[in-house]
């Protein structure tokens, strides 16, 4: 039995937008799926060994590695006007994808020496006082350079790498410098107890800091109100996302530790970087470095520039970690200006590994740098709020919540708005008559005014007053061009759709308008991501195998409260860093017919805006991302990055990406690559030459040269160096870690785009309108780019070929006339403000206690608490308690009635 509430479609023609061509509620265009003409597909043929329909290509991505290859397989759509592809329906997802098991040391009844297992709270409560003296000794560390004025100087590369790329907020600073207490009381334990690296994690994590006096420490969280819990729209921080027993720490907040794959490899079984299997060094990150990269564009034929550049914005999204700082929150200098290593005494704080530069460096000996400058990642308070390794710590929200563009706090996300009509913060720019398209908003409060313009020595010109660094939800916007027009597009993005909500539900104020908006673009940028960019990036086979892909119609239930979405930190310290190699080291300026009219050279534009603002770059830029091949993902890496990384102008050389990976690696406790090979399945190298089903055999003669044993060669030169995967851009070990990442955050957030029976759920017509979404309508909506290929991070092709923005055929555009609010007299008007559609039946549910609600015209299943109503069901089909204290008291009454329940059964 269907809703007996049949919407009339808006058909009023006084509804159109400035931008005719931007038009939001086509009529036409209202509806479910696609729809498959007989005619259009009779023609396509077995893709796979599969029957295929000509569709429009955004529900072709999954399938492109193989449509690509079969003859025949560019259609023609049903009405005759649009251009699609044959290939198969989704395929189903495997329903045996797990994510890994948790990373433990301690689990299987490890044995501790006697003396050791005799530590008890007394000796840690005393280590605490020993913790306190070494916490003076850094602080007269800091004191020292601060006299002897050893500092990072403004302007310089690690200026910009620390106070731009790693800025941390103060909260974050301060609950890292909280941390440092638990992690000097262990360094203590360790100490006077000699506790064997093996075995310190797990001697001191029988001790829980509130049994100690550093009990206040670590920050505490608020427990998650009924309210919020109950609300269809996320909150910015991911508080409410999943729920925690009281005095636990939830999963994905800002300033909350990342999760690990593997525990982690240090030296000292706490915090020192790791060491050579034989206790040796390990080989300085510049020599391998020097030894295994090179500077070749190898230039995919499938993928374009987007794949780079979507994928950073992902990076921004989910995760940035927080550098450590000295105690006033300034970065912490780790070499002296001229490139030479400080005194021993200036490194007695621990804050600094910085990387050996050879002497007969080709590069670097001819500026005489020895010292690239490298600051430790701070430590975070551990979630266990016990004693053990040193944990990082991730700035952002963990989820896929954009919150590069609406911040992780409640503070950042308040600045990027205007308050009206849920519209977010730009800057409009008019010349003469004419408004161009709105810019991201300048950043006022953030650095100095001038220095994201470009000196006249680079651009010819004087600096134009209006160059201002932007500003947005994540601090590293300004890193690039590339990165600026994309986060400019999402921005434009937004207030296109709040705008269209303003006009179909006029009674919506500002809170409405910008929750709603946010909550519509969050789950375009999952459509995406899951649609679009990881078939690319993994490959459809992996993404069936753990149940990634996406589905073609109707809801997900795979929500599981047991799966800790947080990051990994091997993907933040290593997988998800593949895009360093796809980095291109000049950007480009296409125009409408696809002919570069300009590129600049990245070394000269790290954080620099100016190019943005010329009429028509923004545009530019973007037909370059979707027209420049891809680099591959390899051991081939830009100069740009690998010897100019942040360059101060003048200098000629800058810091080496390549070196910083291999060494956030060794100090965020990253095991050996084998390690990794192991958990992934894949065969354990025992020599080196057993590494040659992966990698070539000039990079395993290059490892077995640095390194001593093939369990010591590091994870990222080696992950990012293999063979690539079944229909992937990355090998075989990160198409592992990231798919295994790419499932935690799906399954693990209560808000994932296309979850029924949530509070966060949209109706089943809203879902199908965001299903129509690609990355190409995003850019062709938002920009004055005029032509595309549907499928944006791949190549133009035979079946991928340059369409018109205007081709909504081809390209379709999303709808957003369900989400109109529909009055009606049959509406129940309750006390608190919610309508309620009583005559709203769901097919499956037995309404005796439960009301739906009409929401933008469609029945959704909602309790009404003021009829008793306490339980809602779970995407697992077990009719949950909505009372947070109880619950895990669960009823599983599948068929029967899931509104009130007993708190005692
Ligand atoms: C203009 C291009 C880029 C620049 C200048 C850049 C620069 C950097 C730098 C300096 C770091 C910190 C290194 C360290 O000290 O540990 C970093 C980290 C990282 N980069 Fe990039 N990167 C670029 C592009 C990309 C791309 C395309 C990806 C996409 C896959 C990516 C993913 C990451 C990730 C995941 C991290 C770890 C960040 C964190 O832990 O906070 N980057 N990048
Ligand atoms: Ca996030």
């Amino acid at each position: 039995q269907n809703c007996p509430y049949q919407p009339t479609y808006f058909e009023d023609p006084a509804y159109h937008s400035e931008r005719p061509a931007k038009f939001l509620y086509d009529a036409d265009q209202q509806g479910g799926g696609y729809k498959y003409s007989s005619g259009g597909s009779a023609h396509c043929p077995k893709v796979g060994g599969l029957e295929s329909h000509c569709r429009p290509a955004k529900d072709c991505a999954v399938w492109y590695d193989l449509v690509r290859k079969t003859p025949g397989t560019a259609c023609t759509l049903e009405n005759g006007h649009g251009k699609g592809i044959c290939c198969p329906d989704l395929p189903l997802n495997s329903l045996h994808g797990k994510p890994f098991s948790k990373a433990g040391l301690c689990q299987q009844g490890y044995k501790l020496d006697a003396h050791v297992e005799g530590i008890d709270i007394v000796a840690v409560n005393e280590a605490v006082d020993a913790g306190h003296l070494l916490m003076s000794s850094v602080k007269a560390t800091e004191k020292r350079l601060f006299d002897n004025n050893i500092r990072v100087r403004p302007g310089s590369d690690r200026h910009t790498h620390s106070w731009f790329f790693f800025h941390s907020t103060n909260e974050s600073v301060k609950i890292s410098n909280g941390s440092m207490y638990g992690v000097y009381t262990a360094q203590q334990l360790a100490k006077r107890y000699r506790i064997k690296p093996e075995q310190v994690h797990c001697a001191l994590n029988r001790f829980h800091l509130k049994d100690t006096v550093i009990s206040n420490t670590c920050p505490t969280f608020p427990d998650c109100d009924l309210k919020t819990f109950n609300s269809p729209f996320r909150t910015i921080t991911g508080i409410c996302n999943n729920i925690h027993p009281p005095g636990h720490v939830p999963w994905g907040l800002p300033r909350t530790q990342y999760q690990r794959a593997l525990a982690p490899n240090y030296a000292d079984g706490l915090w020192m970087p790791r060491r050579a299997k034989n206790g040796g060094e390990l080989p300085p990150p510049r020599v391998i470095s020097l030894s295994v990269i090179r500077d070749i564009d190898a230039p995919s034929d499938t993928d374009t520039t987007w794949m780079m550049q979507f994928a950073q914005f992902v990076d921004h999204d989910v995760l940035e970690t927080v550098e450590a700082k000295l105690a006033d929150g300034s970065p912490v200098p780790c070499c002296t200006d001229d490139g030479l290593f400080l005194s021993e005494q200036d490194y007695a704080h621990g804050k600094c590994i910085p990387v050996e530069i050879p002497k007969d460096d080709p590069f670097y000996s001819k500026f005489r740098q020895r010292c690239m400058q490298f600051a430790r990642s701070a430590p975070a308070c551990r979630t266990d709020r016990r004693l053990g390794y040193v944990e990082q710590m991730n700035q952002n929200t963990h989820f896929l919540d954009l919150s590069a563009v609406y911040g992780s706090s409640d503070e950042v996300a308040l600045e990027v708005r205007t308050f009206k009509n849920g519209a977010l913060n730009v800057t409009r720019l008019r010349k003469g008559y004419h408004y161009q398209m709105d810019l991201l908003p300048p950043d006022d409060v953030g650095p100095e005014i001038s220095t994201c313009a470009l000196s006249k020595a680079v651009s010819g010109i004087d600096p134009p007053p209006e160059v201002r660094c932007f500003k947005a939800g994540d601090n590293r916007v300004n890193v690039s061009p590339y990165m600026v027009v994309t986060q400019t597009v999402i921005l434009r993005e937004h207030n296109r759709i709040a705008e269209g909500l303003a006009e179909l539900n006029p009674h919506w104020d500002d809170e409405r308008l910008y929750q709603e908006t946010r909550r519509i673009l969050i789950s375009q940028w999952h459509h995406v991501i899951y649609n679009e960019f990881l078939p690319a990036l993994i490959g459809r086979s992996k993404m069936q195998e753990l149940g990634l892909l996406p589905l073609q119609k109707g809801f997900s239930g795979d929500y599981d409260d047991q799966v800790n979405p947080s990051i990994l930190n091997e993907f933040a310290g290593a997988a998800f860093r593949f895009g360093h190699s796809l980095v291109p080291g000049r950007q480009d300026l296409i125009n409408q017919q696809r002919i570069k009219e300009k590129d600049i050279l990245l070394r000269q534009h790290f954080f620099k805006t100016q190019e943005v603002y010329p009429p028509g770059n923004v545009d530019k830029f973007l037909i370059a991302l979707a027209t420049v091949p891809s680099r591959s993902v390899d051991n081939y890496f830009t100069e740009e990055m690998t010897n100019h990384l942040f360059e101060e102008e003048g200098k000629g050389f800058g810091m080496d990406i390549v070196s910083l990976n291999i060494q956030r690696g060794r100090d965020h406790g990253f095991n050996g690559y084998n390690a990794y090979r192991a958990l992934c399945g894949l065969p354990v190298a025992k020599e080196f030459h057993d590494l040659l089903d992966l990698l070539s055999p000039t990079m395993v003669e290059k490892f077995e040269l640095l390194y001593d044993s093939v369990d010591d060669i590091d994870l990222f030169i080696a992950a990012v160096s293999e063979k690539k995967a079944d229909g992937a851009l990355v090998g075989p070990t990160f198409s592992c870690i990231i798919a295994d990442q790419f499932l935690r955050l799906k399954r693990g957030d209560r808000y994932f785009y296309d979850l029924g029976r949530q509070p966060g759920s949209f109706t089943e017509d809203q879902l199908n309108e965001i299903r129509k979404i690609s990355y190409a309508r995003l850019v062709c909506d938002n920009s004055n780019v005029l032509s595309s290929q549907p499928l944006i991070f791949k190549s133009v092709s035979e079946v991928n070929p340059i369409v018109d923005c205007e081709s909504f055929d081809s390209i379709p555009r999303m709808n957003l006339y369900p989400w109109k609010e529909v009055e009606n007299s049959a509406w129940h008007v309750a006390e608190d403000g919610v309508k309620w559609f009583p005559d709203c039946d769901f097919p499956g549910y037995d309404i005796g206690y439960v009301q739906q609600v009409a929401d933008g015209g469609q029945c959704a299943q909602k309790c009404k608490e003021s009829k008793g109503c306490n339980a809602f069901w779970a995407s697992d089909g077990w009719c949950t308690l909505k009372t947070i204290p109880s619950w895990h008291h669960r009823a599983h009454l599948s068929g029967g009635i899931c509104g009130f329940v007993p708190e005692k059964f």
